[in-house]
C-alpha cells in the first residue's frame, strides 16, 4: 500500500457509478484507506453486491442508494438522505457515465441524450447538490471527476462522450475558481485504458472494433492501467494533502494519448540493428546532398 491505511479516516465520499468497474475499484480503494463511502447507480442488486463484497474486507464502510443521476430531483433527495442518515460528505467522485461506439451520422437524438445527459447533467446535478450544502454549512469539500483524454484530443465515433466530458472539464476549471473561497476544490482525472467489463462491451464489442484505444500494445508503457494506480491518484486529490490543488485534470494513461499516429511513437518497436540501418540510409542521402553543395 502506497498510503497509510487510515489516511482517509473521517472522510465520507460519494462515488457515482460505484457499483461496477472503476467506480467499484475506487470505492474499495477509499474504504480500504479508512473512508466511509456511499455508492450510487441505477441497479440496487449490483450496488448491494458491490457494497457487501467490499464490506466483507473493510468492515461496514460502504453504503448504497439507487439513484438516476440524470434526474435532478432524485439526486437532490438522495443527497439530503446522505446528510440526514450519515452526515456531511467530504468528497464526491463524478464517475458514472454512459457510452457506446457509433457512427455519428446514425445517432438518434435519444442516443445522443442518453450519453451526454448522464455524463454532463449527472456530474452537474451531483456537484451542485453537494456544493450547495458545503457552502451553506461552511464545510470544505473535494470533487474529482473521471474524464478521459478525449477532452484534449477529441475522438471519432464517441462524439457525445467526448463533448460531455469536455463540458465536465470546463465545469471543473470554472467552479475551481468560483468555489475556491469556500475551500471547495474541483479536480479531474483523465485515464487511458483500464479495461472494465461493461465499458469494453460498449467500446470494443466485436473483433472488428478492436482499435488502438482499447489495445495495451498501443500504450507506450505496453500495458493497461491498474486500479490501484488510479485509486492512489484519486485518493490524493480527495485527501487534505492536496489542499492547494484545484482546477486540474491529471492524465493517467502510460503516455497513451501522446503516442498518436501523427508522432513517431510507432518507432518504439525498432531494434538497435534497425536503427543502425536507418542511420546508414539517411546518412547516404545527406552525404549525396552535401556533395552537391556549392556554398
Ligand atoms: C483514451 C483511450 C481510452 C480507452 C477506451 C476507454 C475510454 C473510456 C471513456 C469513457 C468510457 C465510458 O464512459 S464507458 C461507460 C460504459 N458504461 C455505460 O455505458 C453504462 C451505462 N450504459 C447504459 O445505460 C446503456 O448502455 C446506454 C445504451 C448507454 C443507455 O441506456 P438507456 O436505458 O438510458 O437508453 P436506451 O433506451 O437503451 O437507449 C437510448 C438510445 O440510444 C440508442 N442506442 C443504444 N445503444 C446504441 C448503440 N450501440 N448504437 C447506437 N444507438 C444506440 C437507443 O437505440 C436509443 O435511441 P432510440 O432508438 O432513438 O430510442
Ligand atoms: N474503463 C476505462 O478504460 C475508462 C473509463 N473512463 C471513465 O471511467 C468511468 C467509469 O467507467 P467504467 O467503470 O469503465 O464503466 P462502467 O460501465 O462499469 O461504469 C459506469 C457506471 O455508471 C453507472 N451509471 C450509468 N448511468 C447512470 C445514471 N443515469 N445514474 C446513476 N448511475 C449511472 C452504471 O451503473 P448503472 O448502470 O447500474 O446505473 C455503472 O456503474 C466513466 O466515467 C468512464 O467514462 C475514462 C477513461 C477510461
Amino acid at each position: 500500500m502506497l498510503y497509510d491505511k487510515n489516511c482517509l479516516a473521517g472522510k465520507r465520499i460519494l462515488i457515482t457509478g460505484g457499483g461496477t468497474g472503476i467506480g467499484k475499484g475506487l470505492a474499495h480503494h477509499m474504504a480500504s484507506h479508512g473512508a466511509e463511502v456511499v455508492i450510487w447507480g441505477r441497479r440496487t442488486q449490483v450496488l448491494e453486491e458491490a457494497a457487501k463484497e467490499i464490506n466483507a474486507e473493510c468492515g461496514e464502510k460502504v453504503f448504497f442508494q439507487a439513484v438516476d443521476i440524470r434526474n435532478a430531483e432524485s439526486v437532490e433527495a438522495a443527497m439530503a438522505d446522505i446528510w440526514e442518515k450519515h452526515g456531511a460528505l467530504t468528497g464526491v467522485v463524478n464517475n458514472a457515465a454512459a457510452n457506446f461506439i457509433a457512427p455519428t451520422k446514425d445517432l438518434s437524438p435519444r442516443g445522443y441524450e442518453a450519453i451526454s445527459s448522464t455524463v454532463m447533467d449527472g456530474a452537474f446535478f451531483t456537484t451542485q447538490a453537494a456544493g450547495r450544502r458545503w457552502i451553506e454549512q461552511g464545510l470544505k469539500g473535494s470533487v474529482v471527476s473521471t474524464l478521459v483524454t478525449w477532452i484534449w484530443t477529441g475522438s471519432p465515433y464517441v462524439v457525445p462522450s467526448s463533448m460531455a466530458k469536455a463540458a465536465v472539464h470546463a465545469m471543473t476549471m470554472s467552479l475551481a475558481v468560483e468555489w475556491a473561497r469556500y475551500g471547495i476544490r474541483l479536480n479531474a482525472v483523465a485515464p487511458g485504458p483500464f479495461p472494465t467489463d461493461y465499458a469494453w462491451e460498449m467500446l470494443n464489442p466485436t473483433e472488428d472494433s478492436s482499435v488502438g484505444a482499447t489495445q495495451a500494445d498501443q500504450v507506450p508503457m505496453g500495458r493497461f492501467g491498474e486500479m490501484s494506480e488510479l485509486g492512489n491518484l484519486v485518493l490524493l486529490l480527495l485527501s487534505d494533502g492536496a489542499d492547494y490543488i484545484t482546477g486540474e485534470t491529471i492524465c493517467i494513461d502510460g503516455g497513451h494519448h501522446l503516442a498518436a499516429p501523427s508522432t513517431f511513437a510507432g518507432l518504439n518497436s525498432m531494434t538497435d540493428a534497425q536503427w543502425a540501418q536507418a542511420k546508414t540510409a539517411a546518412k547516404a542521402a545527406s552525404d549525396k546532398a552535401k556533395a552537391q553543395r556549392s556554398v
